[in-house]
């Protein structure tokens, strides 16, 4: 869908910050109550690319100079906005003229979290290449799929990581030197050793409509596919974020950065988005507990974009030690369900802190769902907001396939000039996922109050979520499938308090009843996948409910699998 088809024939009235439901019964379609305002259209421009947008953003020169973007939580190392500035720039030069990426190669980056990873990203995006990134703890056959699929032509990885690329015979860098003096190419060095050359002067510049990234994502079915995202999509949803940030006062925040840049909710905050807005970021490289405690502590962090097993210890464990969080102002959460006893519990615990829920997919770019202010955050306690400006929204009865008014449930549909292109070379998957109306079809059950805020009751899709991870049962199940003692297996999730979901693999043993243990399967499957999909339970089982169809029923053994639990509790 382009910006130009999307702006049309929208001619309510819109009060920004207000929340009437925007339903109307007539169409069975919800839109936002939202609107950008003046400030902040959406740039119908079409030579535009994501970089050069977020570039032309940047704090003016006078304040770049001394106005720190990043800073590292570990070793205090800063970046101002003129280096960052400078980097992307000159990386932009050397990955250009060095190494001759072009418009339309797609690299792909494995790393963790690093002062360098938004430099990369932004350089990428500004030559028109197209970004794909991966959990640097995938394993190495999860990475060789990836790098295949989306057809990579190079890499950039952590020194840590690149025995898992070796085998792909793809060309890669490093991002920084490794200990053991390893003498590859370093982003260092093309930053160091290039000469800004304006991206004007490159040929075939990107537009709008070129794909920026392609993001891998378990989508409603099945195993890992790339969503195709592009620079419209991105630099819809940075307009968006920039708006956010100023509708809820948060120019001046500090904010913390420990979720994944390589997923979207990372990369559109802290790997592009938020540096339109001038803000600071801490950065941590690896998530854990007592390090962000510090790291508050430290840089009187203010804002935090959170998931819920974050928000879950700071709970449990925060109040409890002694640590200052006095700084904090604002922790949002999103990635995965919070339910309304922990938001009332984090209210409890911290009342200076202002508790938002948010919801989003990698389909629809990140965000689509926000509160604006604390107080209808509190008096919507288990919604995630009113949807954000430009979105529109359908419930859709999952029998008939009818557009339900407020309060009734059924699939959230979405629409909005963020909703991803397609799946990449997937083209039965697209269908089944965006309508021929531009109906992404998001594979959750939810239902609109009647001031139009949200609320997620369930999955339909069969995806489970780890630590605000995705995991597709369908992935772990072909594992399974390939041990040869085993004759059958179904993969569910089960509610676990700390990671939110945990996979419990329910398995039917070949011939030899004893032969094969819960532990054996256990490492099995650990042995060929990133950790939060390992199978961490495993129940022995005679056959699996399957439809006539030969479909697994995975909601029977849901049900078996809850009244195994009541009564291991009796
Ligand atoms: C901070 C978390 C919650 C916890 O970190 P952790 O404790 O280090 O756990 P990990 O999940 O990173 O690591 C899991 C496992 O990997 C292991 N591991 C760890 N690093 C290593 C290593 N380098 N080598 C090898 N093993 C290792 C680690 O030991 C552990 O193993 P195990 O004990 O077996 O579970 C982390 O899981 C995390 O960042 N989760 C968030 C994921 C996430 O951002 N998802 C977003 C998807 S996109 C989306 O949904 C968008 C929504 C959205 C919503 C609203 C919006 O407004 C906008 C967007």
């Amino acid at each position: 869908m382009s910006l130009q088809e999307f702006s049309g024939g929208d001619d309510r009235v819109h009060i920004a910050g207000s929340t009437t439901n925007g339903f109307d019964p007539k169409t069975g379609i919800y839109h936002s109550p939202l609107n950008l305002g003046p400030r902040y259209k959406i740039p119908a421009k079409h030579n535009l690319d994501t970089a050069t947008f977020v570039l032309s953003q940047l704090p003016p020169h006078h304040e770049a100079e001394s106005r720190v973007a990043l800073i590292d939580s570990a070793t205090n190392e800063r970046v101002t906005y003129e280096q960052l500035l400078h980097s992307i720039h000159a990386l932009a030069s050397g990955l250009y003229q060095a190494l001759g990426v072009r418009k339309g190669d797609v690299v792909f980056l494995l790393s963790p979290n690093s002062l360098l990873y938004p430099t990369i990203c932004l350089a990428v995006l500004s030559i028109g290449a197209i970004l794909t990134t991966a959990n640097p703890i995938n394993t190495e056959s999860e990475i060789g799929k990836q790098v295949r699929d989306s057809g990579a032509k190079l890499a950039i990885s952590s020194p840590e990581e690149l025995h898992k690329l070796v085998p792909t015979g793809v060309p890669t860098i490093l991002t920084s030197r490794p200990l053991s003096g390893d003498d590859s190419l370093t982003i260092e060095q093309l930053i160091e050793g290039y000469d800004p050359i304006p991206t004007e002067l490159m040929q075939a510049r990107p537009t709008q409509s070129d794909t920026a990234a392609i993001l891998y994502s378990s989508g409603t079915t099945g195993t890992s596919k790339g969503v195709v995202l592009t620079h419209a999509n991105f630099i819809a949803i940075i307009t968006m974020l920039r708006w956010t940030v100023d509708e809820t006062s948060a120019q001046d925040d500090v904010f913390l950065c420990f979720i994944p840049m390589f997923h979207i909710y990372g990369l559109a905050f802290f790997g592009l988005g938020l540096f339109c807005a001038g803000t600071t970021t801490v950065l941590m490289q690896r998530f854990e507990f007592n390090t962000m405690l510090d790291a508050i502590k430290t840089h009187k962090v203010s804002n935090i974009p959170a998931v819920p097993p974050v928000i879950l210890g700071l709970v449990k464990y925060a109040s409890k030690a002694a640590c200052d969080l006095s700084s904090l102002r604002r922790v949002s959460s999103g990635a995965a369900p919070l339910s309304k006893e922990l938001i009332d519990e984090f209210r409890e615990r911290f009342p200076w802190v202002e508790m938002r829920p948010g919801y989003g997919l990698t389909e629809s770019c990140g965000a689509a769902t926000i509160f604006i202010s604390d107080k209808q955050a509190k008096a919507h306690s288990a919604s995630c907001g009113v949807l954000l400006p430009g979105f529109s929204a359908k419930i859709v009865d999952i029998e008939t396939g009818e557009a339900l008014p407020p309060y009734k449930e059924g699939e959230l549909w979405l629409k909005s000039p963020t909703i991803m292109q397609e799946y990449l070379g997937n083209v039965e998957s697209t269908l089944a996922t965006i309508d021929s109306n531009g109906w992404l079809k998001t594979g959750d059950l939810c239902y609109f109050d009647e001031e139009g805020f949200l609320f997620i009751v369930d999955r339909i899709k069969e995806l489970i979520k780890h630590n605000g991870y995705q995991v597709a049962p369908a992935e772990l199940e072909a594992i399974l499938l390939s041990h040869p003692q085993i004759l059958d297996a179904a993969v569910i999730p089960v509610e676990d308090e700390e990671a939110g979901q945990i996979p419990m693999a329910y398995v039917v043993r070949a011939a030899s009843p004893d032969g094969l243990t819960e532990d054996q399967v256990i490492q099995f499957v650990a042995g060929q996948v990133a950790p939060y999909k390992k199978v961490r339970r495993v129940d022995f089982i005679s056959a699996i409910p399957r439809s006539p169809a030969s479909k697994i029923l995975r909601k029977e053994l849901v049900i078996l699998q809850n009244k195994q639990q009541t009564v291991s509790r009796l």
